[in-house]
């Protein structure tokens, strides 16, 4: 069994960032890269600001801090894959741009690497049969942020060995991670299918005038002791990524429950994306 030392991990945004600082945190090599290496350089920006506040919090040495920013090579494109022993893939919710990237790193990384995929909901399979190493392919669903949250889905594809799921997961695990097995390739796999249900229910909510958005959000935190609302959630993670996540539900299943409701078209076509916009189902300062 491969033994895993080295990590890459290709998209630096809100997800690869933090997935590549708890990366570096729990003692592995980590590769970082982008389609440009001034999303990596943004992304090295917020881990430093996170453990700087960690080291004010006493849960970290300004030593660590170091050691753990050494661990991390920042490049662009697929420089210094070769040698990975596992990429973990975190860049945009889109098939044929995910394809492309399985492609691509099938080719430059070496026979025995693991390749691993973030996404919230699109096929393992699909993307294993991009590569020459269909077993090698496996889903890990970090949830936002990572550094905080404990949960990891680990997702079977068609041919995923067992060899593989084991490596996945004791790699989770030793990035102090829970995970659970997910074991058919289903479009949204556990988490994602749940809660979208839940967001389509409290966007219908809205749109028939039974309770505006501030008071269904409540409702979810303090009726089912949900941390955050529904729309505080969306805006959090990206409003942008829960529509592709529900879109991919609605093309696979047909099914109009999963059709994505025009409300939340409006807000896609009108770029309120969330926070990261300065604005989404609410209005941010940016
Ligand atoms: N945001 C969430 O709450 C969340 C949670 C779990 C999983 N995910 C999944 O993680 C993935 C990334 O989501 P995110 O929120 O970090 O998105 P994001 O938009 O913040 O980041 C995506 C990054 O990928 C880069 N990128 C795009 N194409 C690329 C390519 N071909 N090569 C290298 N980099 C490329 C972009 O420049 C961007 O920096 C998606 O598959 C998403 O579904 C997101």
């Amino acid at each position: 069994m491969v033994e895993i030392k080295k990590i890459a991990v290709l998209g630096a945004g809100a997800m690869g960032g933090g997935i590549a600082q708890v990366a570096a945190q729990s003692g592995y090599d980590v590769v970082l890269s982008d389609v440009d290496i001034k999303y990596v350089n943004n992304a090295v920006d917020r881990m430093n600001a996170f453990w700087q506040k960690s080291i004010e919090k006493g849960k970290m040495t300004a030593e660590q801090k170091e050691k753990a920013l050494g661990r991390i090579k920042c490049t662009s494109g697929f420089s210094d894959f070769s040698d990975a022993d596992m990429v973990i893939e975190v860049i945009i919710e889109d098939l044929e741009a995910k394809k492309a990237a399985f492609r691509e790193l099938d080719s430059v990384c070496k026979p025995e690497a693991i390749l691993a995929t973030n996404t919230s909901s699109m096929s393992i399979t699909v993307l294993a049969n991009e590569t020459k190493r269909q077993s090698q392919v496996i889903g890990m669903h970090f949830f936002n942020p990572p550094s905080l949250m404990k949960l990891v889905e680990i997702i079977r594809g068609y041919y995923t060995s067992d060899d593989t799921v084991e490596i996945a997961s004791a790699v989770a695990k030793s990035m102090g991670k829970i995970t659970i097995e997910v074991k058919k390739d289903y479009p949204g796999f556990v988490v994602n299918r749940l809660m979208l249900i839940q967001y389509i229910e409290a966007i219908k909510l809205v749109e028939e005038g039974v309770a505006t958005l501030e008071d269904v959000d409540t409702a979810l935190k303090l009726g089912l002791n949900h941390p955050m609302g529904q729309f505080e959630l969306q805006d959090f993670g990206g409003v942008d990524i829960g529509y592709h996540v529900l879109n991919y539900l609605y093309q696979e299943h047909k099914d109009p429950l999963w059709n994505p409701p025009q409300s939340l078209k409006a807000l896609i076509r009108a770029g309120r994306f969330g926070r990261k916009t300065g604005a989404g189902w609410f209005d941010y300062e940016k």
